[in-house]
C-alpha cells in the first residue's frame, strides 16, 4: 500500500473509532432519555397540579398539563433523533465517507473536507465527516479543480478546490481511491452502473452529477420542472432532493409534509428504500389513482389497467383532449354561478322507505338561503334540514311502529336506552322518552347523510353539467359534434350508474363538488413531487395545485415516454401558465445512465429528437431483434433468450404491450421454466424471470429486457413510439426484441449496425418447435 493510501486508511480507522465512541455516548443518553420519558409518563398526573376549584386554577392546571406534555414530546423527539443518528452511524462504521475535497480561501489555509452520508465530529467538535447535504459538500458535486462557489444560507461563498478524491470503503477497509478532475469521475460511476439491478432502487449519493445536484439543491422554485431522457436519473435525483430538503429545513419540515405521486404501486415499493438508506423516513407515497379514489369515496375511479387497455376512437380523442385541458375545469365556476339562481339537483330524504323531506322541499330551502357563496348556502341548508329532522323525529315518535318496537324491547335493550339514574314521573313519561329515543337513534343515519351532503344529487348534477356545458361554448371549436357529445354523456351516465368514473371525469367531478361544497385543501404539504408527469393532463395538475396551495412542486417527466397522453404540446408549455413564471426553473437531463451505450444508441433512434439523448459510455452487446413466423416460434425464442439471459442477470423482464399478451405468454411458459406474471392484482417485483405489461414497467429497470412481440401488428405506427421507447429503455445491460411476424416499422428506421437482426423461418426453427 502506498504512503498516501496508508494515510487515508489511518484516517478511516480514526474516524470509525470516533463514530463508535459517539455511538456509545448516544446509546447511553438514549437509555436515560427513555427512563426519563417513562418517569414522566408514569408520574404524569402526580406532577400535574390538578385543581379545578376556581377558573384561575383550571387555567393553571391546563398550563401544567401542557408543560408535562411538552417535556414528554421533547424527550420523544430526542429519542427519535438519537435512534436515527445511531442507524446512520451503523452504516458509516462500514463506510464513513465516499469523498474528500481539499479547499482553501483567502482567510483559511488548506482544509480537508470528507463527505459521507451523515456528519461526524471528533472530541473537540471538529468535523471529521461532513454530511453530503452540507453547503460545502456541493463543491464536490459541482466544481472542478480551481475556483468554485457554493450557496450557504448566508449567501454565496467562493473557495479554491485543490483536490477531489473518491473512495470505495467497505467494512472499514479502503478498497480503492482515485483523484479526479471531472465533476464526478467516470470510474466510480462506471462501477455503480455496471452492477446488477435490484428489487429496490439504490441511492446515488456518492455519484450525484452536476446537473442532478441543481435539482437536488433547489429550494426557491415554486415549480421545478425536470425534463429528462429515460434513465437520466430523474427519480434518483428527486429522492435525493427529498433527503436534502429534510436536512436543509430540518427544524421546520418533516416527511409528512412531502408527498410523491408515483406511476403505480409497484413503483412505490421500488423506491421505498432510498430514503431509509440515507437515514431519513419516507415521504408520503401515493398514485394519482389512489389519491383521487380516496377523495371520491364511494365512487370507483377507473384503474390503470382500464385506462390503458380501453380503446378510444378518434371522436372520443377530441373529447378527451378537451377534458384534459383546463377548459372545462375552468367552466365549472361559471356553471356554479348559474346554479346560484336555480338548477341544483337534490335527492329525497327517506325514512323507512318513505320520503320525509322531498327534493322539491330541499330545493325551496336551498334557494331561500341568502345569496352567499355556494358552500355557505349548503351549510345553511344543512342547518335547516337538521332542524326539520328533529321536528320530524318528534312526529315519527307517535307512530305505531315505534310502539311495537317499545313492546318488544328486551331488558338489555331497555337498559341501553334508559340510563340507570333516570326516574320517570309516570308511565306516559317513560313511553314518551323511549319513543323519542328510539326514533332519534334511527334518525342519526339521516343526520349523518345530511352532514355528508347526500341530499345533493352529485352524480345527476355532474351529468347536467356535461349536458349544459355546450351552451357555454362552441363544441365545433373543439372538433366535437353534438352527437359525439351526447354519446359521451350517455357513457358517463352509464358508468355513474355503476358507481364508476373515468380518471379524466373524476377530476372534473371532484372540482364540481369542491366548487359547490368548498374545497378541502391541504396547507400542511410543503413539497409535492410528481413523477412521470407526461402522463398527467393539465386539468389533473391544476386540480393538485388547488389542493396543495402552499406547496412547491417538482415535476419530472419525459415526453418521449408518454403512454397515456393525447396532446402533442410540450409539457412545460401546457403546465407553466399554472405557475408564477419568475419562480419556475427548468432543468433538462440529457445523459442517460441506465443502459449501456449500445442499448441507448438503439432505443433513442426510435424517437425523433434523438440527439437530445446522450448515452453514458458503458459497453455491452448490441441489442438483438429476432423475427419469427408464429406465436409458438416466438415463445420458443423468448424461452431460449430468457434462460440465456438469466445466467448473467438478476432480473429478466419480458415486457408485453398489454395484459392479454402477457397472460398468453405466461400460459405458454410457466410449465417450461420458472417465471412470474406481474399484473394489476399482483404488483410485486421478484428476482429471476418475470412477465409484465408496459404500464407496470414504467419507471423500473431490469438487467435484461425481452420485448414481447415487437411486431408490426402490435406496434404498427408512430403513435406507438413512446410506448416502445419506454419498454426498451428499461434495459440496463441486455435488450432482445422478439416478434411474431414482421417486425415493427419503428425498428426498421434504426440504422442496422446498431443491432443484430435474425429471422427464424419455419425451416430454421428451434428443435423444440419441430
Ligand atoms: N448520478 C448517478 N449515479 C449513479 N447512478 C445513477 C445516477 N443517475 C442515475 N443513475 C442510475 O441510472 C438509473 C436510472 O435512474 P432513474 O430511474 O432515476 O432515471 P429516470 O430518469 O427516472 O428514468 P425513467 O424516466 O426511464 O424512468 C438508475 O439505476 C440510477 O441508479
Amino acid at each position: 500500500m502506498d504512503k498516501e493510501k496508508q494515510n487515508e486508511q489511518s484516517r478511516i480507522d480514526y474516524t470509525i473509532e470516533a463514530i463508535e465512541r459517539e455511538q456509545k455516548r448516544i446509546q447511553e443518553s438514549l437509555k436515560s432519555v427513555k427512563e426519563e420519558a417513562r418517569g414522566i409518563r408514569s408520574n404524569f398526573w402526580e406532577d400535574v397540579r390538578v385543581n379545578l376549584a376556581e377558573p384561575d386554577d383550571v387555567s393553571e392546571t391546563n398550563i401544567s398539563i401542557r408543560q408535562q406534555e411538552h417535556f414528554l414530546r421533547e424527550r420523544e423527539r430526542n429519542y427519535e433523533h438519537g435512534e436515527k443518528q445511531l442507524a446512520v452511524f451503523d452504516k458509516m462504521k462500514s463506510s464513513p465517507y465516499f469523498a474528500r475535497i481539499d479547499i482553501e480561501d483567502e482567510e483559511t489555509p488548506r482544509e480537508n473536507i470528507y463527505i459521507g452520508i451523515g456528519s461526524a465530529l471528533d472530541e473537540s467538535d471538529q468535523f471529521l465527516v461532513y454530511d453530503w447535504r452540507a453547503p460545502i459538500s456541493s463543491v464536490y458535486y459541482d466544481g472542478q479543480i480551481g475556483e468554485a462557489t457554493y450557496e450557504t444560507p448566508e449567501g454565496k461563498l467562493t473557495v479554491n478546490v485543490l483536490l477531489k478524491r473518491q473512495f470505495k470503503i467497505k467494512d472499514g477497509k479502503l478498497e480503492s481511491m482515485f483523484d479526479t478532475n471531472d465533476a464526478i469521475g467516470d470510474e466510480m460511476l462506471q462501477e455503480v452502473l455496471g452492477s446488477e439491478s435490484s428489487l429496490q432502487m439504490k441511492n446515488i449519493v456518492s455519484t450525484i452529477q452536476q446537473e442532478q445536484n441543481r435539482i437536488i439543491r433547489d429550494t426557491k422554485s415554486d415549480l421545478l420542472f425536470v425534463q429528462g431522457a429515460a434513465g437520466s436519473g430523474k427519480t434518483s435525483a428527486v429522492l435525493q432532493r427529498i433527503a436534502y430538503l429534510l436536512y436543509r429545513f430540518r427544524n421546520g419540515l418533516d416527511e409528512k409534509q412531502m408527498m410523491i405521486f408515483s406511476p403505480n404501486r409497484l413503483f412505490n415499493h421500488y423506491i421505498a428504500n432510498v430514503l431509509p438508506e440515507l437515514g431519513e423516513k419516507n415521504m408520503i407515497q401515493t398514485t394519482f389513482q389512489d389519491f383521487i379514489a380516496k377523495r371520491l369515496g364511494k365512487l370507483d375511479v377507473e384503474s390503470l389497467f382500464e385506462q390503458f387497455e380501453n380503446e378510444t376512437n378518434q371522436a372520443r380523442k377530441e373529447i378527451l383532449l378537451l377534458k384534459e385541458s383546463t377548459f372545462l375545469f375552468e367552466l365549472i365556476d361559471k356553471y356554479i354561478a348559474l346554479l346560484q339562481k336555480g338548477g341544483l339537483r337534490f335527492k329525497d330524504i327517506k325514512f323507512r322507505g318513505e320520503t320525509v323531506i322531498s327534493k322539491e322541499d330541499i330545493q325551496a330551502i336551498f334557494y331561500a338561503t341568502p345569496r352567499y357563496k355556494m358552500p355557505a348556502r349548503f351549510l345553511e341548508t344543512k342547518k335547516v334540514l337538521r332542524e326539520k329532522l328533529y321536528e320530524l323525529a318528534n312526529l315519527e315518535a307517535k307512530k305505531a311502529w315505534v310502539k311495537d318496537e317499545m313492546e318488544l324491547l328486551s331488558e338489555e335493550e331497555y337498559r341501553a336506552l334508559v340510563p340507570t339514574k333516570l326516574e320517570f314521573q309516570s308511565f306516559d313519561d317513560e313511553q314518551d322518552y323511549l319513543a323519542k329515543k328510539i326514533v332519534r337513534l334511527k334518525f342519526k343515519r339521516l343526520h349523518k347523510s345530511v352532514l355528508d351532503n347526500q341530499f345533493w344529487h352529485m352524480k345527476q348534477q355532474f351529468g347536467h353539467f356535461m349536458q349544459y356545458a355546450p351552451r357555454l361554448f362552441d363544441l365545433a371549436e373543439f372538433n366535437i359534434s353534438k352527437e359525439d357529445w351526447e354519446n359521451e354523456i350517455h357513457r358517463i351516465v352509464a358508468s355513474l350508474n355503476e358507481n364508476k368514473l373515468a380518471l379524466e371525469d373524476a377530476v372534473l367531478f371532484l372540482e364540481l363538488c369542491d366548487a359547490a361544497l368548498g374545497k378541502k385543501v391541504n396547507r400542511i404539504m410543503r413539497f409535492v413531487f410528481i413523477d412521470e408527469i407526461q402522463d398527467y393532463s393539465k386539468a389533473q395538475i391544476a386540480y393538485l395545485k388547488s389542493i396543495f396551495p402552499s406547496s412547491q412542486f417538482t415535476l419530472l417527466g419525459d415526453l418521449n415516454q408518454a403512454i397515456f397522453k393525447r396532446n402533442e404540446k410540450s409539457l412545460l408549455e401546457e403546465i407553466a401558465p399554472l405557475f408564477d413564471a419568475s419562480r419556475t426553473s427548468v432543468v433538462e437531463l440529457s445523459k442517460s445512465y441506465r443502459s449501456t451505450e449500445q442499448i441507448t444508441n438503439f432505443t433513442k433512434e426510435i424517437m425523433t429528437e434523438s440527439e437530445r439523448i446522450i448515452p453514458f459510455s458503458r459497453q455491452g452487446d448490441v441489442p438483438k431483434v429476432i423475427q419469427t413466423e408464429n406465436f409458438v416460434a416466438m415463445m420458443d425464442v423468448v424461452q431460449r433468450e430468457a434462460l440465456k439471459l438469466k445466467k448473467r442477470s438478476n432480473m429478466v423482464a419480458i415486457i408485453g404491450r398489454n395484459q392479454e399478451i402477457c397472460e398468453e405468454a405466461y400460459l405458454s411458459l410457466y410449465k417450461k421454466m420458472d417465471v412470474k406474471l406481474v399484473h394489476m392484482g399482483n404488483q410485486k417485483l421478484s428476482e429471476g424471470i418475470m412477465i409484465l405489461p408496459s404500464y407496470l414497467a414504467k419507471g423500473l429497470e431490469f438487467d435484461s429486457v425481452i420485448v414481447l412481440d415487437a411486431s408490426e401488428k402490435t406496434y404498427p405506427s408512430s403513435a406507438d413510439k413512446t410506448l416502445l421507447y419506454t419498454i426498451c429503455s428499461r434495459a440496463m445491460h441486455d435488450l432482445v426484441a422478439v416478434s411474431n411476424g414482421e417486425i415493427t416499422p419503428l425498428f426498421k428506421t434504426i440504422p442496422n449496425y446498431l443491432y443484430e437482426f435474425e429471422t427464424l423461418s419455419v425451416k430454421t426453427q428451434l428443435p423444440s418447435d419441430s
